[in-house]
C-alpha cells in the first residue's frame, strides 16, 4: 500500500489561520508581535524564502520588516542593527538568514541577540534549554517536522529514530526534540559508516543531510515514518529554465515501501514558516507576560 503523503502545506495554513485568531486578540490587547528578518547578501534562494516569510508575517496580522544589507556588511555594522533590534519595544522577533556571507561569525551574530528574541532557538541560551528541558524558543524546522510527526503518529514513545544531518539549524536540535519525545535516538552524518543500514532500522527517519534523492526506496523500513527536511534544487533539464525542487529522499520509490512521508516542496518547508511565526507570537507573549490560550 502505497505511503500516507503528509500535507506539510495544508497544516502550515491551519496554523497559520489559528495564529492568526490569536494576533487578532492580542493587537486587541496592544499587542502587535513583531518580527525582523535581516538577510546579508544576495543568495537567491534566501530571497524568495525571506519574501514568502514576510508576506505569511502580515498575512496573520503581525509586523514584518526585512534588512536587506549588502554582502559586504562588516561585522560592526551587523552588531550595531541587532543592537537597535534588541532595543525595539516593537520587535519580538529577530531571525539573522544563514549562511552568512564570508568575513562575517555566525557564532558572534547570533550570540548578538537579545536570547527573548531569538526566534530561531539558535543562541546559546535557547540551546541550552532545550537541552535541559526547560522551555525554550525551538529551532523552527526541527519544530515543524516533530508537529506533523505527532500529527501521523501521536505518541512518539519507544520509536527507534534516525536523524540524517548534525546542523546547529536541524540536525542536532531535531535530535533533542526527538528524545524528549522519549525516541531511541541516532545522529547521522558525513562521516557515519554504513547510513543504508542505519536508516533500514529507523521507525522515523529524519533526512536534513543537503543531498538530493540521496535516502534510496530500499534504505526505508517498510510502514516508517519519513520526514524529508532537504530542499535541493536538480540541474535545469535541457529545454527548463529552473530544475526542479527535490527532497534528500528519493520520494517516487520511499512512498511505495513508507507509512508515511513528506513530498518535497509542500511538506517540511510551509511549516518551518508556520512556526517562524508562532514563536515570534510566543516570543511577545512571554515579553509582554501574556498566557498563551492554547498550546502550539
Ligand atoms: N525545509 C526547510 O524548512 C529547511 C530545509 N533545509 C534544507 O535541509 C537540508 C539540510 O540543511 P542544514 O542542516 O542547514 O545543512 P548543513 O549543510 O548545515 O548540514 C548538513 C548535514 O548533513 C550531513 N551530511 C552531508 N552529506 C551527508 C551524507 N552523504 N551522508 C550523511 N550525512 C551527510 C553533514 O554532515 P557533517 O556534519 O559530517 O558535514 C551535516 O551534518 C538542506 O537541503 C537545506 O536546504 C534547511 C533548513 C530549513
Ligand atoms: N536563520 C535561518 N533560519 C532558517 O530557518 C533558515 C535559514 N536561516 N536559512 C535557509 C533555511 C531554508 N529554510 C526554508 C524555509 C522554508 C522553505 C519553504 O517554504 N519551502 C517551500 C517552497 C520552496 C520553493 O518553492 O522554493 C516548500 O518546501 O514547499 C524552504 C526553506 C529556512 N532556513
Ligand atoms: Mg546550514
Amino acid at each position: 500500500m502505497p505511503a500516507h503523503i503528509i500535507d506539510g502545506k495544508a497544516f502550515s495554513a491551519g496554523l497559520r489561520a489559528r495564529l492568526a485568531d490569536e494576533v487578532k486578540g492580542l493587537a486587541g490587547r496592544g499587542l502587535v508581535p513583531g518580527l525582523a528578518v535581516i538577510l546579508v547578501g544576495e543568495d537567491p534562494a534566501s530571497q524568495v524564502y525571506v519574501r514568502s516569510k514576510e508576506r505569511m508575517a502580515r498575512e496573520a496580522g503581525m509586523a514584518s520588516t526585512t534588512y536587506r544589507l549588502p554582502a559586504e556588511t562588516t561585522q560592526a555594522e551587523l552588531d550595531a542593527l541587532i543592537g537597535r533590534l534588541n532595543a525595539d519595544e516593537a520587535v519580538h522577533g529577530i531571525l539573522v538568514q544563514l549562511p552568512l556571507p564570508a568575513g562575517l561569525d555566525p557564532h558572534r551574530v547570533v550570540e548578538a541577540i537579545d536570547p527573548a528574541k531569538d526566534v530561531d532557538g539558535l543562541h546559546p541560551v535557547s540551546v541550552g534549554n532545550l537541552a535541559s528541558g526547560a522551555p525554550a524558543l525551538v529551532p523552527c524546522t526541527p519544530k515543524g517536522c516533530m508537529m506533523l510527526l505527532r500529527d501521523v503518529l501521536g505518541d512518539l514513545t519507544g520509536a527507534r529514530a534516525l536523524v540524517v544531518g548534525r546542523s546547529n539549524l536541524m540536525g542536532k536540535p531535531m535530535g533533542q526534540l526527538l528524545l524528549a519525545a522519549n525516541c531511541t535516538v541516532t545522529v547521522a552524518h558525513s562521516r557515519t559508516r554504513d547510513l543504508a543500514e542505519e536508516c533500514r532500522r529507523a521507525d522515523i527517519l529524519v533526512a536534513a543531510a543537503g543531498r538530493p534523492l540521496m535516502v534510496k526506496g530500499d534504505w526505508i523500513k517498510p510502514g516508517a515514518t519519513v520526514i524529508d527536511v532537504g530542499i535541493n534544487r536538480l540541474p535545469p533539464e535541457p529545454g527548463q529554465e529552473k530544475g526542479r525542487l527535490v527532497g534528500d529522499v528519493d520520494f517516487d520509490a520511499a512512498k511505495e515501501v513508507a507509512g508515511a512521508i513528506t513530498p518535497v516542496p509542500g511538506g517540511v518547508g510551509p511549516m518551518t514558516i508556520a512556526c517562524l511565526l508562532d514563536n515570534t507570537v510566543e516570543a511577545a507573549c512571554r515579553m509582554a507576560g501574556v498566557e498563551r490560550g492554547r498550546d502550539a
